[in-house]
């Protein structure tokens, strides 16, 4: 190519270059200032950069690594009961809007930017209720109260191997995910992934749900990492990535292998049908965007109910109750003294229904629950095309709107000394009311769809460990609740170290 044709190209190169650079300027500062002045959130209150541009969140969490958790209270002590968090975005204090935004009557979307970094192609994920109601119907008679209640040996069974297992300084705060793990696996794919059987608990799965959840974060700003992870999370260019998108990977690699044997195992359950979910997710037709579920949703499921949906939230629950029964001796007398009227003779444990109706622990599971951040996130849905009333106000269409959980759990209004664990708020005269308070599991068309299992693993959980053990915090590690919020919530604090010493009677 001669010279002059060459700076020519080269020319014309750079001024298409400039033209495009110049052009996505202008593009962003118009869009900040609509966002800013014009948009239909512009009259909310809020921090300014947050109205300007979503990336302003972006930099709280992952540059200047603030618990987004903390940022919303402080957002609401400054600007007051409604706060836009992000340009389209709102998210709401006073606990009595709960129920106006997570109802059964709302059928809204789940918010795709904050769901896209879970994994869309999971029920879980999926943000349109129309494409997971059929799902839905498929699994419900299998996690229905009946179907618990029928299979509880198959929890039973776990408990009892953590109780063997538990030994002296156990850490349990890896035991409890490893008990619902395996719990979950038994039951969901009637194949147990025995994680109970690490050494010490430090169960790969596990460590690496949990070193992975920093990375979400990540995954909410840039969609590729999901995509890059789940294509070629077995790749060599994996190394080059940070920690805990790594983990992320471990944990693909990890299920994947799992997840295919069951799938390999798919002929042995269909022939002894009645207790897991694959069979009855694998060629049921669920329409919507994939019409027949395949093998890979199997994966996408296993992941999502494993780690996501339970073992890391029960194990984070189950931790959490435990903490603070430790720390409190009368409250652990009390709990131990109500199960040796139903659990006299230690080789005859009582069935989950029988312990269901004990009252204080009962009233421990509920306060448990509520402390517990079990997933503090502020759960995004969509307002429908026509808008919504919330909290009295006219919300437009199409935006996010949310409130964590913890809003509600942690509200003085509601919750007298609601920092405290009291399971006895549970048993006063004004408890009946307090139950709609409790959201753990959240409410409407998208709430848990695993709470009956996760209440039996709870239930058995505690109720196994304190009648079983005498137990004493290992005060060479002390233990700190401490946390930090990824979507889950990601333990940021000593693990709880506990003696374990079994009762002989
Ligand atoms: C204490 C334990 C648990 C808590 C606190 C909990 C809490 C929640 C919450 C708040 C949601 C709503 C998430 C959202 O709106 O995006 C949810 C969804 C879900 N949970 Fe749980 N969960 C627990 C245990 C379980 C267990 C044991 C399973 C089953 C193995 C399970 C399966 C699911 C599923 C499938 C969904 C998705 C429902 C949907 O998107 O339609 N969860 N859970």
């Amino acid at each position: 190519m001669d010279l002059p044709l060459r700076s020519a190209l080269s020319l014309l190169v750079s001024e298409v270059a400039s033209f495009f650079i110049l052009w996505s300027i202008i593009g962003t500062v118009l869009r900040i200032a609509y966002n800013y002045y014009l948009h239909p959130l512009s009259r909310f209150p809020g921090p300014p950069g947050a109205a300007c541009t979503k990336l302003w969140l972006a930099y709280m969490e992952v540059w200047k690594g603030v618990n987004l958790t903390d940022l919303r209270f402080q957002l609401h002590e400054k600007y007051g009961d409604i706060v836009r968090i992000a340009p389209n975005e709102l998210h709401f204090s006073n606990p009595s809007v709960y129920k106006e935004i997570y109802n059964l009557g709302n059928k809204w979307d789940k918010d795709h930017h904050l769901y896209y970094a879970t994994d869309l192609d999971s029920f879980f994920g999926s943000p349109r209720y129309p494409e997971v109601k059929l799902r839905r119907g498929v699994l419900n008679p299998f996690f229905s109260k009946a179907a618990i209640v029928k299979m509880q040996h198959l929890v039973q069974e776990r408990v009892s191997r953590l109780s063997r297992i538990a030994r002296r300084s156990s850490d349990l705060s890896l035991g409890f995910k490893c008990f619902s793990a395996d719990a979950t696996s038994l039951y969901c794919f009637g194949n147990c992934f025995d994680q109970t059987a690490a050494c010490d608990f430090n169960a790969p799965l596990l460590i690496a749900m949990e070193q992975s959840l920093p990375s979400f974060s990540l995954r909410k700003q840039f969609g590729a990492i999901v995509w890059l992870v789940r294509n070629f999370s077995n790749s060599p260019i994996t190394s080059i990535l940070p920690s805990a998108i790594r983990s992320l990977c471990l944990l693909y690699n990890i299920i994947d292998s799992q997840s295919q044997k069951i799938i390999l195992d798919q002929q042995k359950f269909e022939e002894t049908p009645p207790s897991n979910i694959s069979p009855k997710l694998l060629g049921s037709n669920i329409g919507g965007r994939h019409s027949r579920i395949t093998a890979r949703h199997i994966l996408r499921e296993s992941q999502v109910l494993l780690c996501a949906g339970s073992s890391h939230v029960v194990g984070t629950v189950l931790m959490t109750g435990t903490y603070h029964l430790l720390h409190n001796p009368e409250m652990r007398e009390r709990l131990f003294g109500e199960l040796l009227t139903v659990w006299p003779n230690l080789s005859q444990p009582p069935r989950y229904e029988t312990l269901e109706r004990l009252p204080y622990l009962t009233a421990v599971v509920k306060e448990t629950l509520r402390l517990a951040p079990a997933t503090p996130v502020g759960l995004a849905r969509v307002v429908p095309p026509e808008g919504a009333t919330i909290s009295g106000v006219r919300i437009p269409g199409g935006t996010s709107v949310s409130q964590s959980s913890l809003f509600v759990h942690l509200s003085e209004d509601v919750f007298v000394y609601a920092d405290d664990f009291a399971p006895e708020r549970w048993l006063g005269p004004d408890a009946a009311k307090l139950d709609q308070f409790l959201v753990a599991f959240s409410d409407g068309p998208r709430s848990c769809q695993g709470n009956n299992l996760a209440y039996c693993e709870l239930y058995l959980g505690l109720a196994h460990l304190f009648r079983r053990f005498d137990l004493r915090i290992d005060e060479s590690r002390p233990p700190s609740l401490d946390w930090k919020e990824h979507f889950l919530s990601y333990h940021t604090g000593e693990h709880l170290h506990v003696f374990c010493s079994p009762r002989s009677s």
